[in-house]
């Protein structure tokens, strides 16, 4: 059965990523109803949904092991997810986290930006963009539990969430780092975080590609908080009953405020973008840059 009519919501989200023919590589996701929450604890292979708190607060949990990295299957079940809840009257917030140790997300998939073909690029780029903009205008108070290493699309996503909490660990370095891999992180990323750190600290921080750690990034406002690893999830929750008090009508109209004109700039140009990341990811120069930081990750292994 297609996953779309198994959730019995018109699934946007995968028809927009031209995903609903690839039903059967996500490997049969069963939405399975469960415990004493009834239909609201569901999951799918790489993302877990649990109630957070009195009903009202998700937490969504990126599991996708070893590194959470954004790859079209993961984006394929967390845009599903993400559809799920927003259509869920019950919810009005929800908590993103990382269910891998250490690591919130290793950002987009490497591997599938590099020794594919225009298609595929074409194909993931239109996932990554609906990844983006479905977070970026979401009704739903989204606080981001940062519980590890958040570099360059995984910082994109922690960007798009009304608040950031970093645990207070070495490994917890955020940032926009794609000039490290020879790469140029695209207008709208820099958008998301110029709205969010200001125009001078963004053109330091995108063009070093600089990772920064907790006290750093709290200081240049790339999160709102920083405690200890175990209270991550906890404090999180506390911030979001404060955003929760906030009547959501009203909440809600003044996200979309402040959020519309840097969402309608990539949505006025959705397919230019498409075809500008194709051309740009395709070159010789690009692929073997890629190739090259693919190695060092292995090398730092052995
Ligand atoms: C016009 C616009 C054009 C282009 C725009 C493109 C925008 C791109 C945005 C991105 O998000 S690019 C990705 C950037 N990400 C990174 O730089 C992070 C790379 N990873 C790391 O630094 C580390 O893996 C870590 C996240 C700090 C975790 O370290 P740890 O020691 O725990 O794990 P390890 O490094 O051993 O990795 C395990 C395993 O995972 C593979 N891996 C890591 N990151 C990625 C990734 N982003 N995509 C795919 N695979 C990844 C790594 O190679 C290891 O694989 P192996 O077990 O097979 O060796």
């Amino acid at each position: 059965m297609a996953l779309a009519v198994r959730m019995r919501v018109p699934c946007r989200a995968l028809l927009c990523a031209g995903a609903q023919l690839r039903g059967a590589a996500l490997g049969r996701p069963e939405w399975a109803a469960g415990g004493g929450d009834g239909a609201r604890r569901f999951a799918s292979l790489r993302v877990l949904v649990e109630p957070g708190a009195e009903g009202r607060v998700a937490v969504m949990k990126l599991k996708n092991p070893p590194v959470n990295s954004l790859s079209l299957d993961f984006l394929t079940e967390f845009l599903i997810s993400l559809e799920k809840l927003e259509n869920d009257k019950a919810f009005r917030g929800v908590v993103i986290t990382s269910d891998c140790p250490n690591v919130f997300s290793a950002g987009l998939d490497l591997r599938e930006m590099y020794g594919r073909n225009p298609g595929h690029y074409a194909e993931y780029w239109k996932a990554v963009q609906e990844l983006w903009l479905r977070l970026y205008l979401s009704n739903l108070v989204l606080v981001a539990a940062i519980n590890g290493s958040c570099p360059a699309g995984g910082c994109l996503m922690a960007l798009t969430s009304d608040v950031r909490i970093l645990s207070d660990s070495p490994k917890s370095v955020i940032g926009l780092n794609e000039t490290l891999l020879g790469i140029v992180a695209p207008f709208w990323f820099k958008d998301t975080l110029v709205n969010t750190i200001g125009h001078r600290a963004s053109e330091r921080a995108l063009q070093l590609g600089l990772l920064f750690p907790p006290a750093e990034a709290l200081q240049v406002g790339l999160v709102d908080h920083v405690v200890p690893e175990d209270q991550v999830q906890s404090m999180a929750l506390s911030v979001m009953a404060h955003w929760l008090a906030i009547p959501d009508h009203a909440r809600q109209l003044t996200k979309a405020m402040m959020r519309k004109a840097t969402a309608d700039r990539l949505i006025k140009q959705r397919e230019a973008d498409i075809q500008n990341f194709v051309s740009f990811i395709s070159r010789d120069s690009i692929q073997k840059s890629l190739q090259i930081y693919l190695e060092k990750l292995k090398q730092k292994k052995g």
